[in-house]
């Protein structure tokens, strides 16, 4: 985001001034400031739910990013009567996210309408799409293109031109059957006023990418929301309406995550979530490989998950640290962290776990295993050691068990 300045319609006075700033996969921002500073509205023009009044954005092609609003369950207003599974099954039916869709308004900008006014064909010789001629230059032949004028009635797919690395896109027309498709190059999609149908595209191929390892059936869901706390009961078997808050929490947590997004957005999201949630949380972000953001007002939480921090103040950004890649150099990233703290500020207590893999435990439990056996045999343990150890191997046991 570069020189970004937001104004509300409603307002006289920019409610965001000249923000620039950089979000990738492996940010750990933290973005902090008093009550109206224009957190949620940076935020909101980031993600592009509004657009911005002055400056520009750029989003790398194909990059998913999830984001979770201030007001959490506005996200669920309308599934109430539904059960979480049923309520993912809706939304990313399809390859789609339809609330990633909701934001996008579907009024025509000045450009794009203006752009849509203008006459296409299919050339005859080349069968490439260009304008139609203009009857001053050639009234014959405008005639014939304009016989043969084509208007998008939706893209149906995209590939990859190898040579320019760009993509072009299959586009079925209007009033013809999908044998008459053809395949535009975005450039010219652009020209005749439909980016929005190509960005579309976009992002329905990056979601399929997101969703190699997912299924979107009744098992695979409730085994996603398993991941984040909310049992097979609430998950299938219970009306959104009749879950506590920390559980829509969680279940609006997992919406977000289907898509195995690169950059996850999160605003306030400590208001709803109790003790253990809270530390669940921390623990999954650290966890996490993606980009994270976080609007929070709990010092101790931003601390605790942020390397660099987004200061705003009465409308402007200062950013304090840096996020760094430190999957390759931090053999303890999955490590949790000592102290964690409530929404209130309390400390909580947060049993370090590391994250391990079926396999990783099946081999600690051999390797525990054997210790405790030669330990015994050659007596280099005490009783202590042995009983620690018994410990480390029965949790590690039971972990396993209720995954079987
Ligand atoms: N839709 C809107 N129309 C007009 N003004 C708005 C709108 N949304 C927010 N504002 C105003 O913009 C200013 C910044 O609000 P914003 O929600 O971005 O702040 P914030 O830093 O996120 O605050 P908080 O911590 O309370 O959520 C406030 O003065 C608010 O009243």
């Amino acid at each position: 985001m570069n020189n970004v300045s937001f104004t509300y319609p409603t307002k006289d006075k920019p409610t965001i001034m000249d923000v620039s700033l950089t979000v990738s996969q492996v940010s750990r921002v933290a973005v902090i400031g008093a009550n109206g500073a224009g957190k949620s509205t940076a935020i909101k023009v980031l993600v592009g739910e509004q657009l911005p009044t002055e400056g520009s954005i750029w989003k790398a092609q194909g990059l998913r990013l999830a984001y979770v609003a201030q007001h959490a369950f506005h996200h669920l207003e309308k599934h109430m009567q539904e059960t979480p599974t049923a309520y993912i099954m809706w939304r990313f039916a399809g390859n789609d996210d339809r609330e990633s869709l909701e934001f996008k308004t579907d009024e025509l900008s000045v450009d794009e309408e203006k752009a849509r006014s203008q006459k296409w064909c299919i050339d005859s010789v080349t069968g490439n799409v260009r304008r139609c001629t203009d009857p001053k230059e050639d009234a014959k032949k405008a005639k014939q293109d304009e016989a043969g004028a084509v208007i998008p009635d939706a893209i149906v797919n995209r590939r990859q031109k190898k040579k320019e690395k760009t993509f072009e896109y299959e586009v079925k027309w209007q009033f013809k059957s999908m044998d008459s498709n053809t395949w535009v190059e975005k450039d010219t999609l652009v020209k005749m006023g439909y980016l929005k149908l190509v960005q579309r595209e976009d992002e329905r191929q990056a979601a399929m990418a997101g969703l190699m390892t997912k299924q979107l059936t009744q098992p695979g869901v409730e085994k996603h929301l398993a991941d984040f706390g909310v049992d097979a009961e609430s998950a299938s078997h219970t009306q959104i309406n009749q879950l506590s808050g920390g559980m829509k929490v969680k279940v609006v947590l997992a919406a977000a995550m289907w898509q195995n997004p690169h950059v996850l957005i999160l605003d306030e999201p400590t208001n709803y979530l109790d003790r253990e949630g809270l530390g669940a949380l921390i623990l999954a972000i650290k966890d996490y490989k993606g980009g994270v953001l976080i609007i929070s007002h709990n010092k101790e939480f931003c601390d605790n998950v942020a390397t660099e921090k987004w200061i705003m103040q009465g409308g402007r950004l200062r950013i304090e640290g840096e996020s760094v890649d430190t999957s390759k150099d931090d053999a303890s990233g999955a490590q949790g962290p000592d102290e964690v703290f409530d929404g209130a500020g309390n400390k909580i207590e947060v049993k370090k776990s590391v994250t391990m893999t079926e396999k990783d435990k099946k081999k600690a439990i051999k390797d525990i295993e054997k210790k405790i056996k030669d330990g015994k045999k050659k007596q280099t343990l005490t009783d202590e050691e042995v009983w620690e150890l018994e410990d480390k191997l029965n949790e590690l046991k039971e972990s396993l068990k209720g995954k079987e």
